[in-house]
């Protein structure tokens, strides 16, 4: 009976294990960005199975995409304070295991987006899967400090990939969703690696502050906001979204702002990673007002 018990809380162990390569609550949030772009690709509400359809495909695609990081990084992943407790650097999980298991939700993620959706959407996923799990990974994470700006394309997907599951095609209102994603990277994660520098250099990744320094990452920070908030304007020049959308973002860059500054000024040891929590928090925000003021203006 002991044994029995011990057997099952060793599984649930293990099925926490695979949970964690996924990075289940990065996926989470990209999924919510995707959801978002099936509801602006459409005036009313999308079709439910197309929207089962694509947030399950794009989930698993994403999911696999980071257990391949997992397995790609694990090397470096060891050195670091913040990774070397997952699964790989403690052994938890073979190498070979964590790759099978990215294939199995690759290949399901793919053939649900095939058949529950459509082709285009598909290969976009493919490519931001490619783009994410080989060419940041393996490649741009360890040869430039540009790295997560050219790899943070493969993040901003999502939005592109959900609305194109629903019209069939690549709209150019989808494409400033990608785009406020793409300049709000930067800052998101250069404000977390600000705090973790010591990290990156011990296991010889070259990060924009390892590189460059902090205080001119502090400065790129700052730059990359004002780019950010001003990309955060479109959506409301171009008339996909209205005045709600309008109020809220700018509340949310006001803020965004606030800690991009005291960031600059280096005032304060915290601001760094502050900025990094309140950035995740305003990514989300952010596509929650957008998705209430696509529904508020369908009822004017
Ligand atoms: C190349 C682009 C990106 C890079 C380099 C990056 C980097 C990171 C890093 C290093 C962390 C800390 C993870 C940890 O400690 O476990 C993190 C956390 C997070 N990121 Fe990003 N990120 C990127 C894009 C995105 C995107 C596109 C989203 C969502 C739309 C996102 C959402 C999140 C969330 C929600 C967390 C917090 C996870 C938690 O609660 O542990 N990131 N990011
Ligand atoms: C199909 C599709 C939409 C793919 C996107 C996949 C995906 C999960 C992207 C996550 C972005 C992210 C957390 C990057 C950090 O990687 P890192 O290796 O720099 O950070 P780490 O050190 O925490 O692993």
């Amino acid at each position: 009976m002991e044994n029995s018990n011990q057997n099952t809380l060793q599984s649930d162990d293990i099925w926490r294990e695979y949970l964690e390569l996924c990075k289940p609550r990065v996926v989470a949030v990209m999924l919510l960005t995707a959801v978002v772009g099936m509801c602006l690709a459409t005036p009313g509400l999308p079709p439910l199975n197309l929207v089962i359809s694509a947030t399950l495909g794009i989930g698993l695609m994403a999911a696999g995409a980071a257990a391949v990081n997992h397995v790609m990084d694990r090397n470096i992943d060891a050195k670091m304070a913040r990774t070397h407790r997952r699964p790989l650097p403690q052994g938890k999980i073979a190498a070979s295991n964590a790759l099978q298991f990215a294939a199995v939700l690759a290949v399901l993620g793919m053939l649900i987006l095939i058949y529950g959706t459509n082709m285009l959407t598909a290969w976009l996923t493919l490519a931001a899967l490619i783009g994410y799990a080989v060419i940041y990974t393996v490649v741009l994470k360890r040869a430039t400090p540009l790295n997560i700006v050219i790899g943070g394309i493969a993040g901003a997907a999502p939005p592109l990939l959900g609305w194109v599951a629903i019209t069939g095609q690549v709209e150019p209102d989808s494409l400033l969703l990608v785009l406020i994603i793409f300049a709000w990277t930067p800052p998101h994660f250069w404000a977390l690696c600000i705090h973790k520098k010591d990290d990156y250099a011990r296991a010889g990744i070259p990060m924009l502050p390892v590189t460059h320094g902090e205080a001119y990452t502090r400065l790129q920070i700052l730059l990359y906001t004002v780019l950010m908030v001003l990309t955060t304007l479109f959506p409301y020049m171009t008339g996909m979204s209205g005045g709600l959308y309008l109020v809220g973002v700018m509340l949310l860059n006001i803020r965004f702002l606030y800690w991009a500054i005291r960031v600059y000024k280096a005032i304060d040891q915290a601001a760094p990673l502050a900025m990094f929590w309140y950035s995740v928090k305003y990514i989300m925000w952010l596509f929650c007002v957008l998705l209430l003021d696509h529904y508020s203006m369908g009822l004017n």
